[in-house]
């Protein structure tokens, strides 16, 4: 099939279909020498540019006896570029490169072999497939993945691939020991007791991803794995010496490149969500390339299905909640959420520098007119020809995607004629079929911090009113609601 990134006119469930069904991945499609993409695999381009200049993602040694300097680097650096690495892990380099030869293996086997694994049913103890959205994203990815889910409760394992189980297993058990180190220094960066994340179960829940990324024929057109950000709380990547991993940072594409004997560290989207934002979940992807294949195995801390950390899941609020901007007075342009999922100020840190009055609103720098938008920029000096002037366009073009209007700016609640109560919110929580006893924190990340939280905390009734108060012996004088002054004060 020839490669035409903008030939829609074709029927791509049905190529979809018919290349998950030949169960091969696309180590399949390499081995039967094909040398055109098909065009299932062709990502338009993306527009954000590749950083010119190398960007060091800092290396932690957690050998280090200075704690306080530990965890003040790790602060630093999952506040800002949400990743960094580590030395001195204490996973042995036999068990690093035991597992990465052990996930090679894997997708060494022969087709009739891998295919016995191949399945999109989760529930399997060990799931083999190419591309897990492959029937929901725009594009298809060059890479195949295997995945089990080995903490809790690791699958059986005999049910684990014979060419891998005993160093997967091994390599999770000492992502586990890991993990209770990396929760305790993150628990401290977040000025908290060193075992409070690890009280909240953060590390009682791991998925372990073998993945496959075989050489590909024309890598300009596809990608390795394509951008986003990871669900969990913490995810530990493990890369062979190849590289292409990625991360958005200042919105450019800056290089992670390989460091031998390190680990990759990046915070989730329920890390940034539980630190009230202060750790950042911070977009990444994987280039394809022609040399290959590539292996990485990542980890992830994540709530998965497992019944011990249930009451993670999240739900999404989308839809229940809705924002006019207004103008944008009471709003600063660069620290506040209200353009994309993260503040101005984490996407263009150099031009906020450069901004005369960081607290500025929007409405200091943008206006609503007839004629369409008017930016009033105050720098402290002229932003320079290049690199700083093209930044100022992007955050322009991101104005233009967002009603910026007249007045105040208003938050709708859609439900029950526009009032909000927390009665509603429960019962809508309740409609997306809640596990029984569980709870989900919103990962809508323009609904406020505050609003996600008090919803799970409502969804879970463990909000501080007043029946709940009495049931553990907090003496009132009553348990009427003090608005109404009728009804008990409850969330139900
Ligand atoms: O393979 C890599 O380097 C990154 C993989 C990744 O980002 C993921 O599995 O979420
Ligand atoms: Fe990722």
């Amino acid at each position: 099939m020839a490669a035409t990134g903008d030939d829609t006119c074709y029927d791509r469930q049905a190529e979809l279909k018919a290349f998950d069904e030949t169960k091969a991945g696309v180590k399949g499609l390499v081995d039967a020498g094909i040398r055109e993409l098909p065009r299932i695999f062709i990502h338009q381009p993306e527009p954000l540019p590749i950083s010119s200049t190398p960007f060091p993602i800092p290396i932690v040694d957690l050998g280090s006896t200075d704690r306080a300097s530990t965890v003040e680097k790790i602060r630093e650096a999952s506040e800002t570029l949400g990743f960094f690495q580590v030395v001195n892990h204490g996973i042995p380099v036999s068990v690093m490169d035991g597992v990465v030869e052990g996930v090679r293996r894997f997708h060494d086997q022969d087709v009739e072999v891998r295919k016995r694994f191949y399945t999109r049913d989760p529930s399997k103890p060990l799931v083999y497939h190419s591309n897990y959205d492959l029937y929901s994203s725009p594009a298809a990815s060059w890479r195949d993945s295997f995945y089990s889910f080995m903490a809790p409760t690791p699958p059986p394992p005999e049910e684990l691939p014979e060419v891998c189980r005993d160093i997967q297993i091994e390599y999770s058990n000492e992502v586990m020991k890991l993990g209770r180190v990396l929760f305790g220094l993150l628990s401290e960066a977040l000025k908290l007791n060193t075992n409070h994340l690890e009280d909240m179960d953060l590390d009682k829940g791991l998925a372990f991803f073998g993945h496959c990324y075989p050489a590909c024929p024309q890598p300009e057109l596809t990608m390795g794995g394509p951008k986003h950000t990871d669900y969990g709380f913490l995810t530990v990547l493990l890369q062979d010496e190849i590289g292409g991993l990625q991360i958005n940072y200042n919105d450019e594409w800056v290089d992670v490149p390989p460091t031998p004997g390190a680990l990759v560290i990046n915070i989730g989207d329920l890390l940034q969500i539980i630190s009230n934002d202060k750790l950042k979940s911070v977009e990444h992807r994987v280039l394809a390339n022609k040399k290959g294949p590539r292996v990485s195995v990542a980890c992830f801390f994540s709530t998965s299905i497992a019944p011990l950390t249930r009451r993670f899941l999240v739900i999404p609020l989308d839809g229940l909640f809705s924002r006019s901007l207004g103008s944008g007075n009471g709003i600063r342009f660069w620290k506040e959420v209200w353009c994309d999922s993260k503040p101005m100020l984490d996407c263009f840190p150099c031009l906020a520098a450069l901004d005369e009055n960081q607290d500025c609103t929007i409405a200091d720098r943008v206006k609503q007119t007839e004629n369409g938008l008017i930016f009033t920029w105050k720098w402290r000096r002229t932003p320079r020809d290049g690199r700083e002037i093209q930044m100022i366009r992007r955050i322009e073009e991101r104005c233009e995607r967002v009603p910026i209007g007249q007045g105040e700016e208003k938050w709708h609640w859609e439900l029950d004629n526009g009032v909000f109560s927390v009665a509603s919110l429960r019962l809508a929580m309740d409609d997306m079929s809640l596990p029984r006893g569980g709870s989900r924190i919103s990962e809508n990340k323009s609904v406020p911090i505050k609003v996600r939280i008090t919803s799970w905390r409502a969804a879970l009734d463990s909000l501080p009113t007043k029946i709940n108060l009495i049931r553990r012996g907090v003496a009132l004088g009553d348990d009427l609601c003090p608005l109404c002054k009728h009804q008990p004060e409850s969330v139900c």
